[in-house]
């Protein structure tokens, strides 16, 4: 931490110790949920903000904290009616675990049944959490058993603690997680959260399992929320169907909008702000203050994205970066990160037996049979929509279904009969997109160190600062332009660079088949000549490389065979000189029908 942050850190603290003596205990009161609000818009910050799923009800997770506390320390009557408290500090306990467990739970559920199949998207998990949230209420409501009804649970806060005491129980609560938080998304794990957010696919195609990514980071923040739940009900000694209600929800989610998404501060912020400014202006105006939250989201949404606080805090960031320049990360290169093919050079690394794919009736791959072999530069050539790309799909990812084989034999790694996406990526499948696909907020030291790792879990508190890759990834890197540029975010790169980066991050992965698609698109000639003399450095040292070009006297120069996909079907499959002067290929690349 650099000075002007600890002085800042300290300065906090201080206000945050003196300040109860300064107001009465209303005020102490006040703030105390204010620092659990800030908790929970952390812990959405988390969810939303970094990782990228939208919690639109993430009250629900607050509520069940609460009602569980409320449940464990009072007996109902056959109405719903409070007829007795347990203030033992052991009821409490438990409900405050039994709140947790059932939370994290749930939200296991909902987060793997919204997002684990192909076919459901963030959209599923806005529906279904909004569902949940507005179903939880009529459920609470209509279950008096349950929770009260409609007056909910009440008198059962824990006795002996003072307001003073319970503000700074919440403070050093919400210290711990603002600091447990930071940690967490400077880490390398900080960074795969991002990466998953920016784009999934490219994550997945790294080694990455996206989808129990989001799974687990949604599960945590539920589980804080919960936690944080408990401790309100707690102090306040209620519990009802506020807790758990759509108004909560869109309040968090104002929180961290205004505070400024991912930046964790921001959040903390506008929701103690938020939450002081809805208790004193609720109290005179309760019509109105709901109206103005919701106002001030969409106007939040669509004219500051960023939200209010956070664009502060990262150019407070900036400042302090030029005083005290930050520690960047360096990439070096490291003979052990060298990616290491298949010894037996001239074996198949891919079997691929009359594969069939399409598209609803659209057959694109139309009975393809091919080898990929360990130590050779295999070009596929075609014309637009002879289903190159469709054929790199269909390797890549067995869970799209196609009939036809695909075997992978790969030493040392065992694949199911479908296996997915990542799990043929941490195998030793590199693919680069046609489309330059990176991580927009992750530097490029950054997309190279998750690169390198290949699917490994990263540290959720360790911060590598030097990023070790192979020989042959600093020389994309000096080719492609992309020399001291290591801290340059990959959003702000050119077409040209991100281009340059995918390959980069393709081959840091250490693959042993790679299959690149248009990799010189956007390239100079120059930097065409560069990367050709890469891939034979990489097909040298026994990889199986897969080359999807246009170029035809750049497939000619670099490749050992050339493979032409024409309507889904393999029409050739040879050295390039004789593909070249085939005159199948010649007509299929002038439109001309093939038989
Ligand atoms: N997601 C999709 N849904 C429907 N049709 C698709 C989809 N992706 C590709 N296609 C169609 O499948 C056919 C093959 O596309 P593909 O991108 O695999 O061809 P390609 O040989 O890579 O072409 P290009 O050289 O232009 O990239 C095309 O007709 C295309 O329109």
């Amino acid at each position: 931490m650099s000075r002007p942050v600890v002085v800042a850190t300290a300065a906090a603290a201080v206000v945050v110790l003196v300040a109860p003596y300064l107001t009465g205990t209303y005020y102490q009161q006040l703030l105390a949920q204010a620092f659990l609000y800030a908790i929970v818009a952390v812990s959405l910050d988390f969810v939303w903000g970094y990782a990228g799923v939208p919690d639109l009800g993430h009250a629900l997770w607050f509520g069940i904290g609460a009602l569980s506390v409320g449940h464990a320390t009072t007996v109902l009557s056959d109405v719903g009616l409070v007829e007795e408290v347990h203030g033992s500090f052991g009821r409490y306990a438990l409900g405050t675990v039994a709140g947790v467990v059932i939370a994290t739970a749930l939200a296991a559920i909902v987060a793997r049944l919204c997002l684990s199949s192909r076919r459901t998207n963030d959209f599923y998990i806005v529906v279904v959490t909004l569902a949940l949230a507005t179903a939880a209420v009529t459920v609470y409501d209509q279950t008096p058993a349950l929770g009260g009804g409609e007056n909910g649970l009440f008198g059962f806060n824990l006795q002996n603690v003072t307001p003073l005491g319970w503000y700074y129980i919440t403070a050093a609560l919400l210290a711990v997680t603002v600091a447990v938080a930071l940690v967490v998304v400077r880490s390398d794990f900080g960074l795969l959260m991002r990466a998953v957010r920016d784009n999934a696919p490219r994550a997945r195609y790294l080694g990455y399992n996206d989808v129990n990514v989001k799974i687990g980071v949604f599960t945590a923040g539920a589980a804080v929320t919960a936690l944080a739940g408990a401790v309100f009900a707690m102090m306040t000694g209620v519990a009802n169907d506020g807790q758990f209600s759509f108004t909560l929800a869109t309040s968090m989610l104002v929180w961290v909008a205004v505070g400024g998404r991912a930046t964790i501060v921001g959040p903390m912020v506008g929701a103690i702000v938020m939450s002081l400014a809805g208790a004193k202006l609720n109290e005179h105006f309760p019509a109105q203050w709901t109206i103005i939250e919701g106002a001030l989201l969409i106007a939040v949404v669509v004219f500051v994205p960023g939200g209010l606080i956070g664009p502060l805090v990262r150019l407070a960031g900036r400042l302090l970066a030029r005083r005290y320049p930050p520690r960047g990360r360096t990439v070096t290169a490291a003979a052990a990160a060298r990616p290491t093919g298949d010894s037996g050079g001239g074996r198949p690394v891919i079997r691929i037996r009359d594969l069939v794919f399409g598209y609803g009736s659209l057959r694109v791959l139309d009975g393809v049979t091919l080898d990929v072999v360990a130590g050779e530069l295999l070009c596929v050539v075609g014309p637009n929509g002879a289903g190159k790309s469709t054929l790199t799909s269909v390797i890549t990812d067995r869970r799209l279904r196609a009939q036809g084989e695909v075997e992978y034999l790969l030493q040392g790694h065992r694949l199911g009969a479908r296996p997915a996406a990542h799990e043929i990526a941490r195998a030793g499948v590199g693919r680069k997109f046609q489309i330059p696909s990176v991580f927009a907020s992750l530097t490029v030291a950054e997309a190279l160190l998750l690169a390198g790792r290949r699917g490994a879990p990263p540290s959720p508190w360790r911060r590598s600062t030097s990023v070790e890759v192979a020989p042959a990834v600093v020389d994309i890197v000096r080719i492609a332009g992309l020399d001291g540029r290591a801290d340059t975010l990959s959003s702000d790169l050119s077409h040209g660079l991100r281009q340059g980066l995918e390959v980069a991050m393709t081959v840091a992965a250490r693959p042993r088949v790679i299959i690149l698609d248009e990799p010189t698109a956007g390239l100079t000639a120059h930097e065409r000549h560069d990367i050709g003399r890469v891939l034979e450095h990489l097909r040298d040292i026994g990889i199986a490389v897969v080359l999807i070009e246009h170029d035809l006297d750049f497939v000619v120069r670099v490749s050992d065979r050339v493979v032409v996909l024409h309507g889904g079907r393999v029409i050739e499959d040879g050295p390039p000189e004789t593909v070249r002067g085939s005159e199948v290929v010649r007509s299929a690349y002038l439109g001309t029908a093939v038989r």
